[in-house]
């Protein structure tokens, strides 16, 4: 099968700034194999055609960190600490949700990113079977973990079925899933369980994904158990050694930005600010990040916490909290944090070989923007219109792995309309008494 776009502005995000080109895309089977300028005849020989005219073609957006299922407990416990948050509303209901609930929670959540744009996903949960179903089930791209807790019993079925998510997923639904080792974090995880994980993904060779320094009390913490930072912990158990994904990463010190740049960090920072914001968390000083060389990609978190999967809300607050906290409105500029949502994050998800950017040989993660809104007028500079005024309901189409996902606003693998119904009544059960 071929998909022709034409009359597309194509932003390939390939550069170092987003300057969209006229031009026309071509899809076939599972990759993009013209950018630009596509061959008269395979023009004549396409399967399907869009006309983009007055959209931009860019590459589907990356969301680096992620808990999807959560979506099913949206806005059921507001305003409060992280830690309250999670050991008294979060924790006790995720201990009623059943298998089912997770698969229905993500494919939940896979909705309302294949509507604002993104194409890939990493996500650390539990009855990852069901998070992988999902995913297959969707059309989306994602990246697993079992997140792995030490707290209490059931620490050895979490790390067997850590292992099942390699040995049954990977490289599942065409090549669309891939799989991480996921500690939870500093504060879930003591040294002996950290190299466990760590181990975990030596045999397989893979990545690992772990929340860092989300919170000021988190650093007093393990300052007080074990004398360090946060991340010079995670340095001292040998955890960037490897490829990993250090989510929040909100406080981190010169000393701590300095252990990472030393380390010459493969893998890198998934920066959520909206939860950030929401929690009370801080600001990740991601300008300082940047200029230590770290890569840096955008997450949203689990929609409890974050209460939106639209990246492009993502997009705009990570550029204003820079700009604020630096009082430098130059800081974090469109260019800059729309390859963040896209070539950055595929860095940082160890996947820049496939995704992030359009080019030729690259799996067909693409997105088309509309721009005739009243809110994207006039087009003087596209990367400020994408970045500061376009939302995700300007998506008009979202491909992923070469298949269309949604055209026209119109979902076209999965019942949107069933899905919620069979959500509310699945949510309320959950929740109630907690
Ligand atoms: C054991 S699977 C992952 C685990 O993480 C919890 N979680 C959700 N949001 C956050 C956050 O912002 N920081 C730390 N942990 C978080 C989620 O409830 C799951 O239990
Ligand atoms: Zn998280």
């Amino acid at each position: 099968m071929s998909l022709l776009i034409e009359n597309a502005r194509i932003v390939t995000m390939t550069g170092d700034t987003v300057t969209p080109v006229l031009g026309d895309l071509l899809i076939e089977g599972e990759l993009i194999t013209a950018v630009g300028e596509v061959p008269i005849e395979k023009k004549i020989q396409a399967d399907q055609v869009i006309d983009a005219t007055g959209m931009i073609a860019m590459p589907g957006l990356v969301n680096c960190h992620n808990h999807a299922a959560m979506s099913i407990l949206r806005g059921f416990s507001e305003d409060l600490r992280l830690m309250e948050w999670l050991s008294q509303k979060m924790w006790p209901a995720e201990a009623r949700m059943t298998a089912e609930d997770v698969y229905l929670g993500t494919l939940l959540s896979t909705v309302e990113m294949i509507k604002s744009g993104t194409t890939t996903f990493a996500d650390m949960y539990v009855f990852t079977d069901e998070v992988a179903r999902a995913v297959v089930d969707s059309g989306m791209r994602g990246v697993l973990t079992r997140g792995l807790i030490e707290m209490d019993e059931g620490r050895e079925e979490r790390f067997t079925e850590a292992r099942s998510l390699f040995e049954t997923w990977s490289g599942a639904g065409n090549g669309r899933i891939s799989v991480m080792v996921g500690p939870h974090g500093p504060h879930t995880c003591p040294p002996s369980y950290l190299k466990r994980a760590i181990a975990l993904a030596k045999e397989f060779d893979a990545p690992l994904h772990i929340h860092l320094a989300e919170t000021t009390e988190e650093v007093t913490l393990i300052k007080q158990e074990y004398g360090l930072t946060p991340t010079a912990y995670l340095q001292e158990v040998g955890l960037f050694d490897h490829h990993v994904v250090l989510a929040h990463s909100v406080h981190l010190s010169a000393a701590d930005i300095e252990i990472l740049r030393r380390a010459q960090l493969r893998g890198g920072i998934a920066h959520n600010p909206v939860s950030n914001l929401k929690l009370g968390c801080g600001i990740a000083p991601i300008v300082e990040y940047m200029q230590a060389g770290l890569t840096v990609g955008l997450g949203t978190d689990g929609p409890g916490s974050a209460t939106t999967l639209d990246l492009f809300e993502e997009i705009k607050a990570a550029a204003w909290m820079q700009k604020v906290r630096t009082f430098d409105p130059t800081a974090l500029n469109a260019s800059q944090v729309l390859q963040m949502a896209t070539r950055e994050g595929a860095k940082v998800l160890a996947l820049e070989d496939r995704i992030g950017t359009l080019e030729a040989g690259k799996r067909a993660d693409v997105i088309l923007v509309d721009l005739n809104a009243a809110h994207l007028r006039p087009h003087h500079d596209v990367s400020a219109l994408l970045a500061y005024s376009a939302n995700g309901a300007d998506v008009h189409t979202t491909i992923i792995n070469g298949e269309i996902l949604m055209r026209d606003r119109k979902l076209t693998k999965l019942d949107e309309q069933a899905l919620l119904t069979e959500i509310e009544t699945r949510a309320k059960r959950i929740v109630e008494g907690i």
